[in-house]
């Protein structure tokens, strides 16, 4: 299988810190692969360079073919931040299809992406008087209308029921059926059981990259939050 996205020696600062001290990583196309990691281990930096809107010391960022960033990948490069970005002001239909006129796409296509995340019912709501998580959906449909290449999401099930979870982790793979790459962040393990591939992080630094089955043998374990601890106990060991 290609990679969708390339990364060599990534090297970002944020503020005084080395967030990511050198991360080399691949995202395979036409799956969905889930970026995991402790709070603060780099999901986001790594996400943000990605899109292009990181500032990096060193390192080399390829997405589709081209450098994170390029103006060509704008329509092809799918990103939802862990803050909802939607407009308040307008409800849930219009701000889907104002995103969808950006991308030159019509009304259907936008009422369409609205029901993928669940929100047909709350469609003339606007966007103001929704939940916290229906604001996430929302600000998904947006990025869904544009059909792009590839869909980076960030923590995109954070304050969800679990039947909702269910219903846009089986979106998300129905997308990566149909040729999307999808790479999801999360730091929930049980969803980790949901990704077709797994990049695990801890500190900046890739601690695996494997199959969910993989890192469950690897560690001797089914319940892959504790697979997920034992790799950290054995790199902590490993750099003692
Ligand atoms: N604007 C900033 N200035 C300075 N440091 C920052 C800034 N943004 C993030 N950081 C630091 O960079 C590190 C990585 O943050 P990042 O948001 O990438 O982690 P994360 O794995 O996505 O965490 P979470 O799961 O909590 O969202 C953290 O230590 C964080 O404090």
């Amino acid at each position: 299988m290609d990679d969708a996205v390339t990364v060599r020696h990534l090297v970002v600062d944020r503020g005084h810190r080395r967030v990511l001290p050198g991360l080399s990583c691949a995202v395979p196309a036409g799956a969905v692969t889930g970026l995991l990691g402790p709070s603060g281990s780099g999901k986001t930096t790594l996400l943000r360079a990605l899109v292009g809107v990181q500032r990096v010391r060193s390192g080399e960022v390829t997405v589709l073919g081209e450098p994170a960033g390029s103006p060509g990948l704008r329509r092809r490069v799918g990103y939802v931040t862990q803050a909802p970005s939607v407009y308040p002001d307008l409800t849930v239909r219009e701000n889907a299809r104002h995103f969808a006129a950006l991308y030159g796409r019509g009304a259907r296509a936008a009422d369409d992406a609205v029901a993928t995340v669940g929100l047909a019912d709350a469609a003339g709501q606007l966007v103001a008087d929704l939940s916290g998580g229906q604001r996430g959906r929302a600000s998904l449909a947006c990025a869904l209308v544009g059909e792009p290449e590839l869909l980076v999401l960030d923590e995109p099930t954070v304050g969800l029921d679990p039947v909702l979870r269910v219903e846009l982790w089986d979106r998300f793979h129905a997308l990566a059926a149909a040729g999307t790459t999808l790479l999801v962040s999360s730091h929930v393990m049980d969803e980790a059981g949901r990704c077709d591939r797994l990049l695990l992080l801890r500190e900046g630094r890739l601690l695996a990259d494997l199959t969910p089955g993989e890192l469950r043998t690897d560690a001797g374990t089914a319940d892959l939050e504790e697979a997920f601890l034992s790799l950290v106990r054995r790199g902590e060991g490993v750099s003692a």
